[in-house]
């Protein structure tokens, strides 16, 4: 899929890997919504795309992904100043063992929710163009992150439901491929705060700082690399794409076909 005129939503884009996502789609010459619940990095992160890549290309909108109605109204204006959906990205999430339930509420139901609004628009039997819908998964819905049980049963629950809407929709015909991003360890807020929100795994701060120094940490350029091979490759459906300090690598899955 070439990138040149399409047009892409981005949740969590006002920070972190959102915001490489949203670079990158952009040098590649889509437009791009940022969905984001931080109005003034939102605010400001539009403006400056705007001056680099043309006013119009980046539209900023408030939106928590918790709430289905600032999502049905943030597309609604995507569709309507754009012209339609073509990329999702769904990326925002948290991580915070403490206030567990709004972790799963952000990091599984956010991209459930966000995911069906946007069938609305872009599947093929709903008179769509189809596209390609990425989640930011992590390493951690791979193998299970010890210090972190239920952002690795949110992550868990996101490739699984990638890759269960990769086959819905093939065999469907929505013309929308799904894929996850599985990074380690990236460079951003979520991580440098993480220590301070492990709730009742706090006694595992130690041994969540030595998993880190094991797999090391790449930069939010790394996972935009690996976003902008799933959308271009239209060969990718319901793969988990692993981002690791060592390269990248699609995770093989056990075939029931075999
Ligand atoms: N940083 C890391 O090591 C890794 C992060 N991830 C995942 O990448 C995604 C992005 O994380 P980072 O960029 O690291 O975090 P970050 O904290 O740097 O940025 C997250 C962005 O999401 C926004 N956000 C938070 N809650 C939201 C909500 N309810 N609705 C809309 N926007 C919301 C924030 O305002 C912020 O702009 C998350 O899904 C995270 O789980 C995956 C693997 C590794
Ligand atoms: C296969 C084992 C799972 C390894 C998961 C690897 C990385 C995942 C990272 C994330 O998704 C980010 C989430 C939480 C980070 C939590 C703690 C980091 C503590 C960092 C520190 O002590 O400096």
């Amino acid at each position: 899929m070439a990138l040149t005129g399409k047009s892409a939503v981005v949740t969590g884009a006002a920070m972190g890997i959102g915001k490489a996502l949203s670079e990158l789609l952009l040098e590649n010459g889509a437009k791009v919504a940022l969905l984001d619940v931080n109005d003034s990095a939102g605010q400001s992160l539009m403006e400056s795309l705007n001056q680099q890549h043309g006013a119009g290309s980046a539209l900023f909108l408030k939106c928590d992904v918790e709430s289905e109605e600032q999502l049905k109204a943030a597309f609604q204006k995507t569709v309507e100043t754009f012209g339609g959906i073509d990329i999702l990205c769904n990326n925002a999430g948290i991580m915070n063992e403490g206030t567990w339930e709004k972790t799963v509420s952000i990091n599984l139901m956010g991209v459930i929710r966000a995911t069906y609004i946007a069938l609305e628009y872009m599947n093929k039997l709903n008179g769509g163009k189809g596209g390609v819908i990425v989640m930011t998964a992590s390493m951690a819905g791979l193998g299970p992150f010890i210090t972190c049980p239920v952002y690795t049963a949110t992550k868990s629950g996101v490739v699984g439901f990638t890759r269960a809407m990769a086959g819905a929709s093939e065999v469907s015909g929505y013309g929308i491929r799904f894929n996850a991003l599985c990074p380690a360890f990236v460079q951003t807020d979520l991580i440098a705060n993480a220590s301070a929100n492990l709730g009742p795994f706090s006694h595992l701060a130690e041994v969540a700082g030595q998993i880190k120094e094991k797999l090391g940490v790449i930069s939010v350029s790394e996972v935009a690399e690996g976003l902008m091979e799933l959308v271009t490759d239209e060969t990718k459906n319901g793969e988990a794409l692993m981002i690791l300090t060592k390269g990248k690598t699609y995770m093989q899955f056990p075939s029931l076909s075999k």
